[in-house]
């Protein structure tokens, strides 16, 4: 064993991505995964400054045993050698530090944290190997795939499915070409959504249907062409929405549950509301109950998708739509004068433009959803200097043993 190996670290806090940050001798620092707070390490960095297979000389008190076998490769998960209390502390405090940073001191309500086993919605990645394929997530810093075996995260129909579509990406894949696969678990069954196939032949396409018979998915579909064996559906409120191929979903049917409930107390008594990034609808449709609802989003197969799930629901109000870029072109203040409450939900990016319209409006209520602590604490900045207040914040971890952090909260004026 060299000298370097020997070398102790101590780990000092874990980054935004997980990693733990060391102090060394001399005041070296380097960074390393699978670590925990207060820890003594030993190990080598490499060139990049990171200690790949760090030896646990002192162990936290919050370390536990991974309960997922491919855990030491797979890169999907890097929390999960911690107890749940400690990521949820982690998570609060990524929360706290990053609006702590704009000035602004947060009242962090509760972390929701989804069960094992929740997550309906994941984007897997596949190749064609010489004696079948690969099927998973991606290695920790690697580009190579961890063939999953099982999956702690994923909802237990979808990890079921497994060997199939894994014989869907032996089937379908190019030599050498890598296969997004956006697996969806709806209501009528999994609605798989594959990116990067090989050109559908009459050959291929009859071998991929007959893969989807023996999965049973409701739906396959391959670059654009769908095979529909029973229409995918999903429940929001009281509608049945059938998303297009590979939409965007709240990742748990918990997590999901969980944004919700805030955003309805945030906007209780609302009339007229503007959702905006809406999607297929999770908050437009269940709120509809309620109020009048503007549904506003860049893509215009999700809301055709809300429309007509709400012509066919009864007993809700009247949902408009609205496909518009709200980064180029976000509602004015003018426009938003029409509603008497907003949700807001942006892609990670956050929506600084739309912000600043928020900010300057007359709407009496926004409630915030995010999925990133950063982009969300420069927005919740705008927004309180122009004199609104923020609420408690809920942390909701749908993304659990990962270091994702997302967030709901509701602005009032002051
Ligand atoms: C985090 S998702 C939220 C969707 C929906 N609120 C839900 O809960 O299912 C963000 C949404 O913003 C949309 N989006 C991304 N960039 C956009 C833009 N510049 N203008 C409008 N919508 C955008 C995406 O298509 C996606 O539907």
């Amino acid at each position: 064993m060299t000298d370097a190996a020997t070398t102790e670290w101590r780990v000092d806090r874990l980054g935004r991505r997980g990693d733990g940050i060391l102090s060394g001798p001399d005041g070296r620092s380097a960074l390393a995964g699978r670590v925990l707070p207060g820890e003594i390490i030993t190990g080598t960095p490499d060139d990049t400054g990171r200690v790949m297979d760090p030896r646990i000389v002192t162990p936290s008190a919050h370390r536990i045993t991974p309960p997922c076998p491919h855990y030491a490769q797979c890169g999907s998960c890097s929390l999960m050698h911690a107890t749940d209390g400690f990521v949820a502390g982690w998570k609060a405090g990524m929360v706290r530090a990053a609006l702590s940073a704009h000035g602004i001191e947060a009242e962090i309500a509760g972390v929701a944290t989804s069960p094992p086993a929740s997550r309906r919605r994941a984007v897997l990645s596949g190749r064609r190997t010489k004696k079948g394929a690969r099927l998973g997530f991606h290695g920790r810093a690697s580009d190579q795939i961890v063939d999953l075996g099982e999956c702690r995260v994923l909802r237990p129909a979808i990890v079921a499915t497994l060997p199939v579509l894994r014989d869907i990406v032996a089937v379908g894949a190019s030599r050498g070409a890598e296969l997004a696969l956006t697996v969806t678990e709806t209501g009528s069954g999994l609605d798989v959504a594959v990116q990067g196939g090989k050109p559908l032949d009459p050959s291929t396409s009859d071998r991929l249907l007959r893969l989807a018979d023996e999965g049973d998915l409701a739906r396959l579909d391959w670059d654009g062409t769908a095979f529909t064996r029973r229409v995918p559906v999903l429940r929001m409120g009281r509608s049945a929405v059938t998303p297009p191929p590979g939409a965007f979903l709240q990742a748990t049917a918990e997590g999901e549950a969980a944004l919700l409930s805030v955003v309805r107390k945030a906007l209780s008594g609302a009339r007229r509301i503007v959702d905006l990034f809406a999607g297929c609808g999770t908050f437009t449709l269940p709120l509809a109950t309620q109020a009048e609802i503007h549904a506003v989003e860049g893509l215009s197969a999700p809301l055709d998708a809300l429309d007509t799930a709400w012509r066919a629901s009864t007993g809700l109000r009247r949902v408009t739509t609205e496909t518009r870029d709200l980064a180029a072109r976000p509602l004015l203040p003018d426009e938003l004068a029409e509603y008497d409450a907003a949700i807001i939900d942006p892609p990670r990016s956050g929506a600084s433009a739309q912000a600043e319209q928020l900010a300057a409006s007359t709407l009496e209520r926004v409630a915030w959803v995010s999925c990133d602590p950063v982009s969300f604490a420069r927005d919740a900045a705008t927004m309180a200097g122009a004199g609104w207040r923020m609420g408690p914040v809920y942390v909701v971890d749908q993304f659990r043993w990962s270091p994702h952090v997302e967030t709901v909260t509701g602005f009032t004026r002051d």
